[in-house]
C-alpha cells in the first residue's frame, strides 16, 4: 500500500501564446496533476555597477550565511529560497549596535547610531542586537519558513514595543520637558509614544498593559499556545533538572499532546489530524494492544495492493489546496485566498469538499494572471508524528518509545517549476518547430530527478511523429536518459520525461510524515520515496509481500535498504518487528547493529546467512504449526486472538502463548549468498516466499547483479514485489521487472517501483536518509533495549566429517588435490616428485582424488584428466575437509547446476556488470509484458508505451 498525496493534484493549467491550450481533455484523476505554463524569466532591470555591488554583498553574505549553516545541525535550505542578503545585513546591524550600546563605542559614527537607536528605544537599544541576531541566524538557517519568520519577526517587534512601554514607567516617565537626555535613559522616543497617554492617568496601566504585551510576546516568539504553557514550562523544568520526560501523556491519551508537535497559535488543524491517527475507527483497546487499522488489515482485501494512495478519505486530512481548473474570465485564486479557504474549512465554517465561488474579474483583465518564476511548493506537511510508547511484552516491563520524528529533518521544499525546466520547455518547442510536427508541448509536471513534459497533438497528428524524434529530443535537450510516455495513463497526452539539471533529495522524514503515511499505525510500513508528480510513495512491506530490490552498483540500493530499516526502526516496536539482516558485503548494514529489533547479529558470512535462512523456514514452519493448532489463517488473526486472551495452551502445557512480531529478512547481497550454496539457498528462498506470508514473515532481497543465475526464475516467481534501480543492461531490467526500462534511469536513488499486482512500474525518486540520521535513531532505539539475540538462529557448524578411506592422509590429500586442479596435470609421478612421497602413496592419493571426482580415470600411462577448474577449487577442499557436500560428479553436477560456473566466471571476470549475458533471455518468465518498448526508430512494438532514447 503506497501513498501518494499528490501535490501534483494541485495543477496549474497555464497558457501562454504559442503554448497556450488547456489540457481539459484530460479529464481522469491523475491527468489533473501538476502541470505549470511556460513563462521565461525577466532581464535584470538593475545597471551594471549596481549589479557589481550587489553581487560583492551577496558573495560575502553568502559566505557568512554558509558558515552560520554549519553551526548546529548543518542545514541546506533551497538557493532559491535563501534571504543571505538581508540576514547578512541583520547581523551587521547587531554588531554594530552591540559595540555603540554594549561596549559604549565613542565618537562620530557611534554616537549618531547611538541617538537613532537609544533615542528611539531607550533601554531597549541594548536587547536589540541579540533580537537582530537571533533573526538574522533564524533568516540563514531557515528561510524556507516564511510562516514562522514571519512570526517570529512580529513577536519580537511586539517585545520590542512592550520593553520601551515598560522602560519608560520604571525611568521614571520622563516627560519631553525634560529632555532628550531623559528620554534616551528611559523607554527612549517609543517609549515616551506609547506610554504617557496611559500613564499620565496611573503607572499602574501601563505596566500592566506592556507586561501583559510582553508575556503575549514570548508565547509568539516561542509558538507556544496559552493552553500549552503548563506543558511548555513542564518541558523546560525537566530539561534544565536533567528528567526523564517520563509524566508526558502516553499513546492514547488524546487530551493535550500538542505541545510534542510545536503547535502554532489558531492551527486548529494539526490537531484533527492526529486525533484521526489516533483513533480512527479503532477501540483504545485494539490501539493499545497494537492492532493496526489500516482499513481491512486482518485477512486478505479484494484488490489489495502494498501501494498506500490517496483512496477514499476517511477523515479530514490536511491537504496542499487543490488548484481547480479555472473557467475562461475566472481567475486563478491565489495561494492566499486558497490558505484562507483551507482556514475555514478547517473551522467548520465551508464544508469538507466544497470550494468557494471565485471571484470573478472584469472582463478587461487578463484571463489567467502569470505564473511567477521559480515558484516553490510548500512543503508538504512536515509536523511531527507524535511519539508512540509501547508497553513491550517480548522483553518484561520495559516501556519502550520510539524515535521521535524530528530525527529525520525535513528536506529542501520542493520547486514546481525551475529555470531549466523554461529551458527544455523552449527546446522541445523548437524541436517540434523544426520537424513541423503539429503538436504543443502543454505543460509539465515536476517530480524530484525527472520532469514530466505534456505534449498534445493537433487532430490529424500521428503520436509515432513526436516517438520518432526521440533522438532529436534527446539531442536538444542534451540527455540521453528520455523516456517517452504514450500516452500519459488516463491523459490523451504523450509524455516525455526528461531528468532535471537541478535534483532534488527526498528526505525520509518528509516520506515518513506524509499524509498517507500517518493513515495507518501498521508497523511495516516504509518511505519508499516521490513519483514523478511529487507525490509521496509509502508501502506496506507486509504487503508486498515479498521484494526484490536490483540495480547496478552505486544506483542507490543501500540507500533504499536504510531508509526501510530505519522507517520500520521509526515506526514499529521489537515487539511488532524483527529482523534478520544478511550483509554479506561487511559494511552496508554495520550501523544496525544492536538493534533490538535483531533476532540475531547482522550475518556476514555467506555460509551463516544460509543457515540463517534455513531457521527462517524453521520458523515459519513453528508458525504454520501453531496457526494450524489454533485454527487461524493468518498470524494477525493470531496475534489479535491471543491478545485477546481467546488462545490457550492445552491444559498441561506449560507455554506461555505470545503473539509473534513480524520477520523481516533482509539480504543485501543476494549473489554473494548464490554463490556458496545456489542450491540451499534458492530452495530455502522459494520456501519461505511460498509460504511465508500467512507467518508474518517477509523478504527483502537485494542484489547487484540480477542475472538468471542469482535470480533464479523460480525466485522471481515468488518475488512479487521489485525495486529496480538503474541497471547496466536492458537484459538486467527484463530479468528484475520483465520489461525493458531500468537501463534509462539515472541512478543515485532514481526507479521504477513495480509494488505486487501493478501492472505497469512506477517511477519514484528513493527516499534518502543520512548516515547521521541512521546513527541518531539506532542511539536512540539501543538506549532503550539491548538486544535479545535468538541463540538457534546462529546453528552451529555441523561437525566434521572425514571420510574413511581418508585417514590420516587428509593433509597431503589436499595438498594433492591443490596440486592437480592448479596445474591441470593428473599425473602420479608429478605428485611423488612435488609431494616427495613414494609411489605406493601417491597411487593411492591419485585413486582417492578420483573417487571425488577431482581427476577422471586412469589412462595407462597417459596422465589423468582433471576434472576440476581451479575456480571450484576451494569448494572442493571443503568437500574434501569434511566442511560442505562432496562433489559426487563435479562434470555432473555442472551441467545440472550451470549457475555455479557461470557464477564464478562472472565473478571473477567482473563484479560488476559486464560478464556474459547470455544465460538470460531462457530464464524470462512469462510475465504480462504491460508496458512495450520503442526501439530507437520510435516504432513500437505495441500499444502504450515507454519509449526509450539510446544511450
Ligand atoms: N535516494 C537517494 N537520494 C539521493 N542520493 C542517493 C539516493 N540513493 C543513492 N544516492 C547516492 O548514490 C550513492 C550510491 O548509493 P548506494 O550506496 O545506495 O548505491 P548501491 O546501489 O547500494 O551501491 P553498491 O551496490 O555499490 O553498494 C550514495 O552515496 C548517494 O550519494
Amino acid at each position: 500500500m503506497a501513498t501518494r498525496t499528490s501535490p501534483a493534484k494541485k495543477g496549474t493549467q497555464q497558457s501562454r501564446g504559442k503554448t497556450s491550450g488547456s489540457t481539459a481533455r484530460s479529464s481522469s484523476g491523475r491527468s489533473t496533476a501538476k502541470t505549470k505554463a511556460i513563462e521565461l524569466p525577466a532581464e535584470d532591470p538593475l545597471p551594471l555597477p549596481l549589479r557589481m555591488v550587489r553581487g560583492a554583498w551577496m558573495g560575502v553574505a553568502h559566505l557568512v550565511a554558509a558558515g552560520v549553516r554549519k553551526l548546529g545541525p548543518n542545514v541546506l535550505p533551497d538557493k532559491e529560497l535563501r534571504r543571505d542578503g538581508t540576514g547578512f545585513f541583520m547581523l551587521l546591524l547587531a554588531v554594530l549596535i552591540a559595540a555603540v550600546e554594549w561596549w559604549a563605542l565613542k565618537g562620530g559614527f557611534a554616537d549618531v547610531v547611538h541617538a537613532v537607536f537609544g533615542g528611539t528605544f531607550g533601554w531597549m537599544a541594548l536587547l536589540l542586537p541579540m533580537f537582530l541576531l537571533v533573526f538574522s541566524v533564524r533568516l540563514m538557517r531557515s528561510p524556507e519558513d516564511v510562516a514562522g519568520n514571519n512570526r517570529i519577526a512580529i513577536g519580537l517587534t511586539l517585545m520590542t514595543l512592550s520593553g520601551t512601554g515598560l522602560a519608560h514607567v520604571i525611568g521614571g516617565r520622563p516627560a519631553l520637558s525634560d529632555g532628550l537626555d531623559a528620554l534616551w535613559a528611559a523607554g527612549g522616543m517609543v517609549g515616551f509614544l506609547i506610554s504617557s497617554p496611559l500613564a499620565t492617568i496611573t503607572w499602574i496601566l501601563p505596566v500592566a498593559v506592556y507586561s501583559l504585551l510582553a508575556f503575549v510576546s514570548l508565547l509568539i516568539v516561542t509558538a507556544t499556545p496559552f493552553r500549552h504553557i503548563p506543558a511548555r514550562l513542564r518541558a523546560v523544568y525537566e530539561k534544565l533538572m536533567g528528567q526523564e520526560p517520563a509524566d508526558r501523556p502516553q499513546r492514547g491519551d488524546e487530551h493535550d499532546q500538542s505541545y510534542l508537535y510545536g503547535e502554532e497559535p489558531g492551527r486548529p488543524k494539526q490537531k484533527k489530524q492526529r486525533k484521526r491517527v489516533f483513533a480512527r475507527g479503532k477501540p483504545a483497546e485494539a490501539e493499545e494492544k497494537g492492532d493496526y487499522d489500516d482499513g481491512g488489515f486482518y485477512g486478505d482485501e479484494a484488490f489489495e495492493t502494498p501501494v498506500i494512495d490517496d483512496g477514499p478519505e476517511t477523515g479530514p486530512v490536511p491537504t496542499v489546496p487543490a488548484t481547480p481548473k479555472v473557467p475562461p474570465g475566472v481567475r486563478r485564486p491565489t495561494q492566499s485566498e486558497l490558505a484562507a479557504e483551507q482556514l475555514k474549512r478547517e473551522q467548520g465554517l465551508l464544508p469538507e469538499g466544497a470550494t468557494e465561488a471565485l471571484p470573478v474579474l472584469p472582463q478587461a483583465a487578463p484571463a489567467v494572471p502569470p505564473v511567477p518564476a521559480n515558484p516553490v511548493q510548500p512543503q508538504p506537511p512536515t509536523t511531527p508524528i507524535p511519539q508512540r510508547t509501547e508497553q513491550l511484552q517480548l522483553s518484561g516491563d520495559v516501556t519502550y518509545t520510539l524515535p521521535p520524528s524530528d530525527f529525520l529533518p525535513p528536506g529542501p521544499p520542493s520547486k514546481e517549476r525551475s529555470e531549466a525546466n523554461d529551458a527544455v520547455v523552449n527546446a522541445l518547442t523548437e524541436t517540434l518547430d523544426q520537424f513541423k510536427v503539429d503538436a504543443k508541448v502543454t505543460g509539465f509536471s515536476r517530480g524530484p530527478t525527472v520532469t514530466r513534459y505534456e505534449i498534445e497533438l493537433s487532430p490529424g497528428t500521428k503520436v509515432e511523429r513526436v516517438t520518432a524524434l526521440s533522438k532529436n529530443i534527446s539531442y536538444a535537450v542534451a540527455s540521453s536518459d528520455v523516456r517517452i510516455l504514450s500516452p500519459i495513463p488516463g491523459k490523451s497526452a504523450i509524455g516525455i520525461e526528461i531528468p532535471n539539471t537541478d535534483r532534488e533529495t527526498v528526505s525520509l522524514g518528509d516520506v515518513l510524515r506524509s499524509n498517507n503515511a500517518r493513515k495507518t499505525e501498521h508497523p511495516m510500513v516504509m518511505g519508499v520515496g516521490k513519483d514523478v508528480e511529487g507525490g509521496f510513495v509509502v508501502a506496506n512491506l507486509a504487503k508486498m509481500p515479498h521484494m526484490l530490490v536490483a540495480g547496478a552498483t552505486g544506483a542507490g540500493k543501500s540507500s533504499f535498504v536504510n531508509s526501510m530499516i530505519t522507517s520500520i526502526l521509526m515506526r514499529a516496536t521489537p515487539d511488532e518487528v524483527r529482523m534478520v539482516m544478511v550483509d554479506p558485503k561487511r559494511v552496508e548494514l554495520t550501523a544496525y547493529e544492536g538493534v533490538p529489533h535483531l533476532i540475531t547479529p547482522i550475518i556476514t558470512s555467506p555460509k551463516k546467512a544460509a543457515e540463517a535462512l534455513q531457521w527462517v523456514v524453521r520458523e515459519m514452519d513453528t508458525r504454520y504449526d501453531d496457526l494450524a493448532n489454533f485454527g487461524y489463517k493468518h498470524i494477525d488473526d493470531f496475534n489479535k486472538a491471543v491478545r485477546n486472551g481467546k488462545v490457550v495452551p492445552p491444559e498441561g502445557s506449560q507455554r506461555v502463548i505470545k503473539p509473534y512480531p513480524y520477520l523481516l529478512v533482509i539480504v543485501d547481497e543476494l549473489a554473494d549468498l548464490m554463490m556458496v550454496a545456489p542450491r540451499d539457498v534458492e530452495d530455502s528462498i522459494v520456501r519461505i516466499t511460498q509460504l511465508a506470508r500467512a507467518a508474518g514473515i517477509h523478504l527483502v532481497l537485494a542484489t547487484q547483479r540480477p542475472s538468471v543465475d542469482v535470480v533464479t526464475g523460480l525466485i522471481k516467481a515468488n518475488v512479487p514485489s521489485r525495486m529496480a534501480f538503474a541497471t547496466s543492461s536492458v537484459t538486467d531490467s527484463r530479468v528484475v521487472l520483465d520489461q525493458p526500462g531500468a537501463e534509462k534511469l539515472i541512478g543515485q536513488g532514481d526507479a521504477l517501483f513495480l509494488p505486487m499486482g501493478a501492472s505497469k512500474p512506477m517511477r519514484v525518486q528513493g527516499a534518502w536518509v543520512s548516515e547521521s540520521e541512521i546513527h541518531e535513531v539506532v542511539e536512540h532505539v539501543k538506549s532503550q533495549l539491548k538486544a535479545d539475540y535468538r541463540e538457534d538462529v546462529a546453528v552451529e557448524a555441523p561437525k566434521k566429517q572425514i571420510d574413511d578411506d581418508i585417514g590420516d592422509d587428509l593433509d597431503v590429500l589436499l595438498q594433492a588435490t591443490e596440486l592437480v586442479v592448479t596445474t591441470q596435470f593428473g599425473s602420479t609421478s608429478m605428485l611423488q616428485r612435488k609431494l616427495r612421497v613414494g609411489f605406493a602413496k601417491a597411487g593411492r592419493l591419485m585413486d582417492l582424488l578420483e573417487s571425488r571426482g577431482v581427476v577422471g580415470p586412469s589412462e595407462g600411462s597417459k596422465a589423468r584428466d582433471v576434472l576440476v577448474q581451479p575456480d571450484d577449487l576451494a569448494a572442493t577442499l571443503a568437500a574434501i575437509r569434511g566442511d560442505g557436500p562432496p562433489p559426487a560428479d563435479p562434470a555432473a553436477s555442472a551441467a545440472a547446476d550451470p549457475r555455479t560456473a557461470a557464477l564464478a566466471d562472472n565473478a571473477n571476470a567482473n563484479h560488476g556488470f559486464d560478464g556474459p549475458r547470455d544465460l538470460v533471455a531462457e530464464d524470462l518468465d512469462a510475465r504480462p509484458q504491460a508496458v512495450d518498448y520503442y526501439d530507437d526508430d520510435g516504432e513500437s512494438g505495441g500499444e502504450d508505451a515507454w519509449s526509450l532514447t539510446g544511450r
